[in-house]
C-alpha cells in the first residue's frame, strides 16, 4: 500500500475553482465538506502569493476541521509554509526528485502525467505518491488539455501509488473511470457549477461506496 492509498480514501478529489473573493470561495468549499471529499486541492492560477496564502490558510483550517486532506497545487513553498498535507505538480512546476527531497517523506506528492506513461514511471521512480492522468474528457476549465485514455488508469494500478483521473469528468462519465481503476476522480466544474454542489459531491462518493461503477445513483 502506498502513502497515498493508506492515507486517502478512494473517492472525489475536489479542486477549487478560480475565485478571487476569499469569503465566497471558503463558503463554497465549506458547503461541500459535509459530502466528505477524499481530498481537496487548492488551485489558483491568478492571485499573487499573498492572496494565495490567505486563501490556502483559510481553506486548510476548514479542511482540518472536517478531516479532509489538503493539497496545494503548483507551489511547494506555500504547502510547506502552511503545513499542508502535500503538493501537486505538473510539467512546469519543477523536478519531481528535487521536490520530493524538499518536501520530506511524510507529505504527499502528486504528479501530472497527462497522457504519458513514461512520465508516470519516472514520477514514481522520483518519489511521487500519486499519478494523475488527463484530460479524460474535454474540459471547459482547461480547454487545451491533451486527451488521455482511461486505459492508462488501469495500467497505472501496477505502479503501486495513487491513481487519479482528471479533466472534463461528470457524474455521467465518471463510472467508466472508476471501472478503469481510478482511486480518485479530480473534478472542478461538474461539482462547483452544479445546481446543488453538495448533492453532486455526495453522488461522486456513492460511486465508490457502492462498489458499483455502473450506477450513478
Ligand atoms: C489532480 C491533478 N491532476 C492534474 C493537475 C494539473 O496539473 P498541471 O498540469 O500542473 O496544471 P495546473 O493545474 O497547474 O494548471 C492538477 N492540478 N491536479
Ligand atoms: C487542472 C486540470 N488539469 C487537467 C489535465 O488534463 O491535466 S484538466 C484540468 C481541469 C479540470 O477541471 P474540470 O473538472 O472542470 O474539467
Ligand atoms: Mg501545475
Amino acid at each position: 500500500m502506498s502513502a497515498w492509498t493508506e492515507r486517502l480514501a478512494d473517492g472525489l478529489y475536489l479542486i477549487t475553482p478560480e475565485q478571487a473573493d476569499t469569503e465566497a470561495l471558503v463558503a463554497r468549499v465549506e458547503a461541500l465538506l459535509p459530502a466528505r471529499p477524499a481530498v481537496l486541492q487548492y488551485r489558483n492560477k491568478t492571485l499573487d502569493a499573498a492572496g494565495r496564502r490567505t486563501q490556502a490558510e483559510a481553506l486548510l483550517r476548514r479542511c482540518r476541521g472536517a478531516g479532509v486532506p489538503f493539497i496545494v497545487n503548483d507551489d511547494l513553498e506555500l504547502a510547506l509554509a502552511i503545513d499542508a498535507d502535500g503538493v501537486h505538480v505538473g510539467r512546469d512546476d519543477g523536478d519531481v526528485a528535487a521536490l520530493r527531497a524538499r518536501l520530506g517523506a511524510q507529505r504527499l506528492l502528486g504528479v501530472s502525467c497527462y497522457n504519458e506513461w513514461s512520465r508516470a514511471e519516472a514520477a514514481v521512480a522520483a518519489g511521487a505518491d500519486c499519478v494523475a492522468f488527463g484530460a479524460m474528457f474535454p474540459s471547459t476549465t482547461k480547454p487545451g488539455a491533451v486527451p488521455a485514455a482511461p486505459e492508462l488508469l488501469t495500467r497505472a494500478r501496477a505502479l503501486g501509488v495513487g491513481v487519479v483521473a482528471i479533466g472534463g469528468i461528470t457524474l455521467e462519465n465518471a463510472p467508466a473511470l472508476v471501472a478503469a481503476g481510478a482511486h480518485q476522480l479530480a473534478v472542478i466544474s461538474d461539482v462547483f457549477e452544479a445546481p446543488d454542489p453538495c448533492a453532486r459531491a455526495r453522488a461522486y462518493a456513492a460511486l465508490f461506496a457502492s462498489g458499483d461503477a455502473c450506477s450513478t445513483q
